[in-house]
C-alpha cells in the first residue's frame, strides 16, 4: 500500500527562459489521495501536463509503476493507466450521461468489441454511474446538467477508463457550497481503489477532505504534510498572506 506508485525527480520545465519547475521531486505512494496547492503560476497545471506527456520537462524523470513516462506520447500514458480532466469540458452535450460514461469506457474496448452492437449497460458503466450519483439522469442529455453535475460525470468518465492513477485539476471549481460537499465524498469514494492527485484552491474545501498536502510555490516544493502543519508553516503563511497583501 505504501509503496511509490508516481516517483518525479529532479524535474525542471522552462518556457522560453522562464522556469516554471526547478528540481522538483515529489512521490506518490499507491492509494494515496493527495492535494496540491499554491498560489496562482506555482507550476501545478505544469506538472500534471508533464506527468500526462503534454509538457517536456528540460530535465528530470517521472517514473510510473517503475516505468519513465518522460518522452512517452500522450496516449500511450493514458494507457499506461493515468486520466485526467482539464479545466475545460471534455463531455459530448449531446450524448446522454450514459452513452457519455459508454464512450468513454469503450476507449481500451478493443476495435471489434466497440463496433459491434451492445445491449444495456457494461457492469463498469453502472457502477460509475452509482459512483457519481447521476442514476436519475443517465438518460438525459449532459447539456442539461449542472456545472456540478457535468464535472461529476467527467469523473465517472474518467472512472470507467480503469486508471490507476487520476489527476483532478480544480474539480470544485466554480461550485456551490452542497456540490462541493458531494465532491469531496465523491473524490473519497473514488480514492478508496485508486491513486489521485487533486489541484485545488480552495482551503476550506482542503480543511474538509484532505489530509495529505503538497505546496508549490514558483516552480518549487516549498512544503508537504496534514492541512494543519501546512496551515501552520510560516512560508506557507507568507506565499499566501504575502499575494493577500499584494491584492489588497
Ligand atoms: N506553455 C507555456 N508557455 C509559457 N509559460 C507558461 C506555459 N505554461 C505555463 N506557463 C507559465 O508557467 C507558470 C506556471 O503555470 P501553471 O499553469 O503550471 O501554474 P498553476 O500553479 O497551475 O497556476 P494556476 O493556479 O493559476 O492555474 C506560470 O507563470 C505560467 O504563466
Amino acid at each position: 500500500m505504501s509503496e511509490a506508485l508516481l516517483e518525479v525527480r529532479g524535474l525542471n520545465v522552462v518556457f522560453s527562459g522562464f522556469h516554471a519547475l526547478t528540481d522538483l521531486d515529489f512521490t506518490l505512494r499507491r492509494g494515496e489521495l493527495r492535494f496540491l496547492i499554491g498560489p496562482n503560476g506555482a507550476g501545478k497545471t505544469t506538472l500534471i501536463d508533464v506527468i500526462t506527456g503534454l509538457t517536456r520537462p528540460a530535465s528530470g524523470s517521472v517514473r510510473f509503476d517503475g516505468r519513465e513516462l518522460v518522452g512517452r506520447r500522450e496516449h500511450r500514458i493514458v494507457r499506461a493507466g493515468v486520466g485526467r480532466t482539464f479545466q475545460t469540458s471534455v463531455v459530448f452535450e449531446e450524448l446522454s450521461v450514459v452513452d457519455n460514461l459508454d464512450l468513454a469506457a469503450g476507449f481500451r474496448r478493443p476495435l471489434p468489441a466497440l463496433l459491434r452492437r451492445r445491449r444495456g449497460v457494461s457492469d463498469a458503466v453502472a457502477a460509475a454511474l452509482d459512483t457519481i450519483g447521476l442514476g436519475d439522469l443517465a438518460d438525459r442529455p449532459a447539456g442539461v446538467l449542472s456545472h456540478g453535475q457535468r464535472q461529476w460525470l467527467e469523473i465517472g468518465m474518467l472512472v470507467v477508463q480503469r486508471p490507476r492513477l487520476l489527476l483532478l485539476d480544480e474539480p470544485v471549481a466554480g461550485m456551490s457550497r452542497d456540490e462541493r460537499d458531494r465532491t469531496g465524498e465523491l473524490l473519497r469514494t473514488v480514492a478508496r481503489d485508486h491513486t489521485v492527485l487533486v489541484v485545488e484552491h480552495d482551503m476550506d474545501f482542503l480543511r474538509r477532505f484532505a489530509s495529505t498536502v503538497t505546496v508549490l510555490h514558483e516552480g518549487r516544493l516549498l512544503c508537504q504534510g496534514t492541512v494543519a502543519q501546512v496551515q501552520a508553516d510560516p512560508r506557507v503563511q507568507e506565499v499566501y498572506l504575502g499575494r493577500a497583501k499584494e491584492a489588497a
